[in-house]
């Protein structure tokens, strides 16, 4: 069994307040009970229920927050949709047989907020279902546009991540379910302050990434004027959001591209634990955890402006977006030891291989130790090994993909992989100096294919009242 602390799910925006979860959940719930939380972690407002401005709350339309969502019994994931049933979230039950099972949960009563310090999708823990879009603003589109587009969204994203309406005819595919920990965060490319006069406030940090030997980039799916992460962790919810954002573009910018990923549902197993990605190792150990001290000077731009950053950026964080191709033909070909020597890690369970047969996901890696020939028990070019802050001055981001597959490509391989997102405070001394370092010799670049990029300034969250960016747009 992994310990929960050490994994990146389970991670909580400080604006996060997920619905509390009685049953073992691949995203724990630790978020403090807060505004529109009981103190059980589901929405408070929903039996007083006050809807903002006329929009139907789709917890009204659902009753209470505990009698809807899946129901999900411990023993073997036995599930029904309780919607309108007397199921409750908290209540104990017993099966059939008489037999005690876990109690039920509501995951569609996970709720992030929109407003905070930091934009939500960021520090939440990984949902099941993911939508990455990018946009550019249309021909004759300017700054005037582009802050009403932002006001659109804002406002959109915080209707639908508290489980309301869109403003404008909502499309009712969401209208079942709550807010399922919906998230929806914005982020600005390097193109659009040329596009919105804004250069003066283009920060440094946005600087093209260099060119890597590696890469096969292609340009008509990366970077992009504007980013939009949507997260959720039912797929019709997540579906709904970027339906709703796509709308709310208008004409005022257009799809450049959009890439579409998931993780593992919550409560797929029997224990919280780090994520699995596609080549089935345990990926996330070692992300920063937001208890550590350092974690936000690595990962959020400071509030004073020493840091020679924008004020508008205060509290923002830059997203490292890559789709990284799996070759999984060639992955699978290797033996398992080969697999684990590639990464430095027991596929097993995570565990460092200079651990031995005690060591567990969280012991830490020993990079020196040998075996009796005294060969390196984790390889020289092993890719946990090379990325490791400690080999590379520092250097920290936080790890928050999506896996994708995108069915067979005309070669009749697998489009599969990785959806990386990283995030940091500063791209240069975060991605850019891991990446030169894999570059030179991750034992995984044989098996994988860095095939777009994105780099993105992700501006703090939005105050009440305020929209994302309007530092920025409105300064
Ligand atoms: C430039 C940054 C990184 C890219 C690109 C990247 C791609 C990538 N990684 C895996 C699988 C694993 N990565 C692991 C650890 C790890 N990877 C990076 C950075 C990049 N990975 C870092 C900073 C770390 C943590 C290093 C540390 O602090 O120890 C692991 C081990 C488990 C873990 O700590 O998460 C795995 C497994 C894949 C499959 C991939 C591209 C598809
Ligand atoms: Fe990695």
């Amino acid at each position: 069994m992994t310990d929960p602390s050490t994994t990146d799910q389970s991670t909580t925006d400080q604006s996060t307040t997920v619905a509390s979860t009685t049953v073992p959940s691949d995203a724990p719930a630790e978020g403090v009970p807060g505004k529109g939380t009981s103190a059980k972690g589901v929405p408070s407002e929903v039996s007083e229920g006050a809807p903002s401005e006329g929009a139907i709350s789709r917890r009204r339309l659902l009753g209470t927050a505990g009698a809807t969502g899946l129901a999900l019994g411990a023993a073997g994931g036995a599930v029904g949709y309780a919607a309108g049933s007397s199921f409750s979230s908290d209540a104990s039950s017993s099966s059939a047989s008489g037999e005690e099972v876990a109690p039920l949960s509501s995951l569609g009563a996970g709720e992030v907020m929109f407003q905070g310090k930091h934009q939500p999708g960021i520090t939440t823990p990984l949902q099941a279902r993911g939508h990455l879009v990018a946009f550019d603003l249309a021909a004759g589109a300017g700054r005037k546009e582009a802050a009403a587009l932002l006001r659109r969204w804002s406002e959109t994203a915080r209707r639908l991540m508290a489980g309301e309406a869109a403003a404008q005819d909502d499309t009712g595919v969401a209208r079942d379910a709550g807010p399922s920990s919906l998230t929806v965060t914005f982020g600005f490319g390097h193109s659009f302050f040329a596009r919105t006069g804004l250069e003066k406030q283009r920060p440094d940090s946005l600087d093209p990434l260099p060119d890597f030997s590696s890469d096969q980039l292609d340009k008509a799916r990366s970077n992009g004027d504007l980013w939009v992460q949507i997260g959720a962790d039912d797929a019709l919810v997540a579906f709904h959001a970027l339906r709703t954002i796509q709308k709310d573009a208008g004409g005022a910018a257009r799809v450049r591209w959009q890439m579409n990923g998931f993780n593992r549902s919550p409560g797929a197993t029997a224990h919280p634990m780090t994520a699995r990605n596609l080549m089935g190792q345990i990926d996330g150990t070692r992300n920063p955890k937001p208890a550590e001290p350092d974690f936000d000077e690595r990962i959020f731009v400071p509030e004073s402006g020493a840091s020679g950053e924008p004020a508008w950026m205060a509290n923002g964080s830059y997203a490292v977006v890559r789709r990284i191709r799996m070759l999984l033909d060639d992955w699978e070909q290797l033996s398992l030891k080969e697999q684990e020597n590639v990464i430095g890690r027991r596929k097993s369970d995570g565990a460092p291989l200079s651990g031995g047969s005690k060591a567990t996901e969280t012991t830490e890696m020993d990079l020196g130790k040998t075996d009796s020939r005294g060969d390196l028990l984790v390889p020289i070019n092993a890719h946990a090994r090379i990325s490791r802050p400690d080999q590379n001055g520092g250097a920290a981001m936080l790890r928050r993909p999506f896996s994708f597959h995108d069915g067979i490509d005309a070669k009749g391989v697998p489009d599969a992989g990785l959806l990386f997102v990283c995030w940091q405070a500063d791209p240069l001394r975060g991605f850019v100096t891991v990446q030169r370092k894999l570059d030179r010799g991750d034992a995984l670049s044989k098996f994988i294919r860095h095939e777009s990029s994105g780099l993105f300034a992700v501006p703090g969250g939005a105050a009440k009242g305020e929209y994302v960016g309007q530092r920025l747009l409105e300064g």
